[in-house]
């Protein structure tokens, strides 16, 4: 409700005119009926011409006026509910923009789009209706009330009966509904997961020709959110047929006892009947509107409730270090001391008492079997995810204190899976730092080992290439990939497995060209050709480190790594290179 009110109060000026406007309505509405008793009394039973005019006239008038407002009080409604919803969503976006890893996860994108589509409509929706009818129908309700009241004590209290059963319908109606709604809206997370994966591996999807299981998974999950909409909406439908039948059962009451009045020649006249039976129909319709209203209230709680959820996480993860942003250079040593860290989804440790030293400048290239953990590990070091226990510093200093923009700007990151965006080649480049030239484009272009690859396209770098480069090679997305991080110059380059599909002489272009920058490069990698130009080795397994040495020191010290070589060069080369050591051992 903080949160909601926070928003609001921007358009604080809109909404009370918005408010005013509707009560100038509010009032004609609820002074209509009491002119048409003057029309019918005075005018019609008495024979006063006159009055039908100055009644008659003033109730034409004043419905040209409420007209008038209702339309202006609309404008100035919609413009304050459309401005807080772009700012709520604006918000959102960037709190998710500002997201760790380990929460997006927790999230789930899926549920985070629904959150920033779906549920932000039905808050600006509520706000819309807040402003229009959540104020105007309880006071037509107590404003008609009245007037029947004033008309006549005896007749209007029939009326009344009816309330204290509608308040408590209404109360299990808005609880019931929410929770209600909470359901249908997890299920449409589900409903868009499905749609959200489907849609990102359409091609697997049609290459192994598993339309009708996709299919199936989906209309599973749609079945299941039709089925929740369904139970919510009946509900939402059974609000006005219950109003309907308590205020038109007293309504009845009151016509039976109005009866016994005049036939009793009681101070009562049909002016004041028809006025208070008037009155009743508007109030009818005011408590179906409120029903509507307890529904969308209900609707708009929940989705106000999941929108906060994401505001909190992200507030709590507040970058404490995030307030000065001036220019940081980090010089890359990089320190891992006793690090453990275990995904938000998974209960099994995926990293255990990691600890090594890089030093800044150095290149180490990180090998172990697959699923043990080398990925999860470089990830650690942008703070894509935080170490759940022990210290990984950069420079000597822990990286949480840095500020997490800053941290990130000094890091180039390549990941295992490449990720190309709809541009041109330049633009790709360019997304590493985006205002750099075209020469430093093309300064990294060569480093990547890409350039001339590139000069061949049609375009060269205007070239445009499709959503996740559909039109370039592997290796050539790999270069580029390469060449968008190295663009910003990073004190850290990250490199993830990601250079697999280039042949040996590209990649060794490449690895010189890198050695010659002035960064710490940490390289995974599973080539033989590759570790041996590092100047550590990091050997890992199941999480854990093996040892952490050159080449020739895991040669001698770790017989995994020993394997790994006998499994690339062959036994032949392996006992050569052992003996080669040996000789240069024992040399005097
Ligand atoms: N987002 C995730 N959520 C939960 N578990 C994960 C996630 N990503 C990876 N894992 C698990 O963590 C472990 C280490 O994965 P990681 O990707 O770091 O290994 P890797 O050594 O890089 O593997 P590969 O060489 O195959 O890329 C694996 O058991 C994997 O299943």
């Amino acid at each position: 409700m903080r949160t909601f009110s926070r928003f609001l109060a921007k358009y604080k000026g809109y909404v009370l005119f918005a408010i005013s406007l509707m009560l100038i309505e509010l009032a004609v509405e609820v002074a209509q009926p009491f002119m048409m008793s003057k029309v019918i009394d005075e005018g019609i039973i008495a024979g006063q011409t006159n009055s039908i005019f100055v009644w008659g006239g003033l109730l034409l008038g004043t419905t040209v006026l409420a007209f008038g407002v209702g339309i202006l009080s609309s404008f100035y409604s919609a413009y304050a509910s459309q401005n807080f919803g772009f700012d709520l969503r604006q918000k959102l976006y960037d709190s998710i923009q500002k997201m760790s890893t380990n929460t997006f996860g927790k999230f789930q994108e899926a549920s985070l789009l629904t959150r920033i589509g779906n549920d932000v409509n039905q808050v600006q929706n509520a706000v819309f209706m807040g402003m229009r009818i959540m104020l105007r129908a309880p006071l037509l309700v107590i404003c008609s009330l009245i007037m029947a009241l004033a008309l006549n004590v005896q007749l209007a209290l029939y009326l009344v009966i009816a309330f204290p059963i509608l308040a408590v319908f209404l109360g299990w109606l808005m609880v019931r509904n929410n929770r209600l709604f909470r359901r249908v809206q997890q299920m449409l997370d589900q409903v868009n997961k499905v749609m959200q994966q489907s849609l990102m591996s359409v091609r697997l999807v049609r290459v192994f020709g598993r339309m009708s299981h996709e299919n199936s998974q989906f209309q599973h999950k749609n079945n299941e959110l039709r089925s929740r909409t369904v139970a919510t909406m009946v509900l939402a439908e059974l609000s006005s047929p219950v109003v309907l039948l308590l205020i038109n059962g007293c309504i009845l009451l009151m016509l039976w006892a109005a009866r016994d009045l005049l036939n009793n020649g009681s101070n009562v006249s049909v002016g004041e009947i028809v006025a208070i039976v008037n009155y009743a129909m508007r109030i009818t319709g005011a408590l179906s509107m409120i029903a509507m209203i307890v529904n969308t209230v209900a609707r708009a709680s929940a989705s106000m409730q999941r929108v906060d959820e994401v505001f909190e996480t992200a507030d709590q993860e507040q970058d404490h270090a995030e307030q000065p942003e001036e220019e940081l250079h980090i010089e890359g040593d990089i320190c891992f001391s006793g690090v453990g860290f275990t995904y938000p989804e998974s209960n099994m440790d995926t990293l255990s008492d990691i600890s090594f030293h890089v030093k800044a400048g150095s290149m180490m290239a990180i090998m172990g079997a697959t699923g043990s953990g080398k990925s999860s590990l470089l990830q650690l070091i942008p703070r894509m995810y935080n170490a759940d226990v022990g210290v990984i510093t950069i420079d000597h200093k822990p990286v949480e204190s840095y500020p997490l923009h800053q941290l990130r700007m000094n890091i180039g990151y390549v990941p295992q899976e490449i990720m190309l965006f709809t541009g041109t080649v330049a633009d790709n480049i360019r997304w590493g730092k985006l205002e750099a030239t075209m020469d430093e484009v093309i300064e990294a272009a060569k480093l990547a080992q890409i350039h001339e690859a590139i000069m061949d396209l049609p375009q060269g770098y205007e070239t445009m290439i499709g959503q996740k480069g559909v039109n370039l090679s592997g290796g050539q997305k790999q270069r580029v990939s390469i060449a968008r991080a190295l663009v910003r110059k990073p004190s850290i380059l990250l490199l993830d497995d990601c250079t697999s599909a280039l042949d040996a002489e590209t990649e060794r272009r490449l690895l010189d060209a890198i050695g010659q920058l002035q960064c710490t490069v940490l390289l995974v990698t599973q080539k033989m050709s590759t570790t041996v130009r590092a100047d550590s080795i990091l050997l890992i397994d199941e999480g854990r480190v093996i040892k952490q040495g050159s080449h020739d020191e895991l040669m001698v010290h770790a017989s995994l790594y020993r394997k790994i070589v006998q499994s690339q060069w062959g036994k032949e080369r392996e006992a050569q290179w052992m003996s080669n050591k040996q000789r240069e051992l024992t040399a005097p």
